[in-house]
């Protein structure tokens, strides 16, 4: 049976936009009540591989995973948090230089579902983000492989609509279910939020007599 989990890995060099190699790091951060199933996602999709029978996450563990992305090459740094309430100081210092927040509920349980809202406050509050509103979300409904579910598909497609906007991937980590899917959007969620920033600072440039210019200026 698997040691209990405890807090591994060094800290890693602060992600962003550090291209290691030849490929671009992000950091995606899974939140969500104990019991969901965020390390078994996380598990599925870096070791394809699922246990049963597992532990409690106590602190933080992370593993990396390189994919390529619309052509774009991408190492995927995947921290897992605890999602028990008494773990909550050790999991938090985590929480910043994460460019995408993968809140995680399962849709046999409906208290998982309903704390969304407090996860999503507290990764705002404790990742202290630049730009909340364009910050990336992605909802994951996990353990769809079981038959009876606590929270519709609607009902959790509406809260994504109402808080966001943000892409909802119904899971099993056991049946591997959207599991590659739900990273991938992830990734797609942070690139296209770094096109529109970019795209933002290339359209609107200022010139020193305050005009706003809207095309792009050469430097000289
Ligand atoms: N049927 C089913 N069981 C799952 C699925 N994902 C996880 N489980 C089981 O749910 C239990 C909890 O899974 P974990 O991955 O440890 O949950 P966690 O979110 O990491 O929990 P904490 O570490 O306490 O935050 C384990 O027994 C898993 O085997 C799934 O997709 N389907
Ligand atoms: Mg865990």
């Amino acid at each position: 049976t698997k040691q209990p989990q405890t807090q591994t890995g060094h800290q890693p060099a602060p992600a962003g936009r550090i291209m290691s190699g030849k490929s671009l790091l992000l950091k995606v951060i899974l939140l969500g009540d104990g019991g969901v199933g965020k390390s078994s996602l996380m598990n599925r999709y870096v070791t394809d591989r699922f246990d049963s029978q597992s532990f409690h996450t106590i602190g933080v563990e992370f593993l990396n995973r390189d994919l390529e992305v619309d052509g774009r090459l991408v190492t995927l740094q995947i921290w897992d948090t605890a999602g028990q309430e008494r773990f909550k100081s050790l999991r938090t210092p985590f929480y910043r230089g994460a460019d995408c927040c993968l809140l995680t509920f399962a849709v046999n349980d409906l208290q998982s579902f309903q704390n969304l809202g407090c996860w999503k406050k507290e990764f705002m509050y404790y990742s202290d983000v630049k730009d909340p509103e364009r910050f990336p979300f992605v909802v994951l409904g996990n353990k769809v492989d079981m038959e009876q579910r606590e929270v519709g598909e609607d009902e959790a497609r509406a809260w994504c609509e109402e808080n966001g906007c943000c892409p909802y991937f119904e899971t099993s980590a056991k049946d591997d279910t959207n599991v590659t899917a739900a990273f991938e959007a992830a990734v797609r969620e942070v690139l296209a939020a770094e096109d529109q920033i970019d795209h933002t600072l290339l359209s609107s440039t200022i010139d020193l007599h305050g005009n706003r210019k809207t095309s792009r200026t050469s430097c000289c």
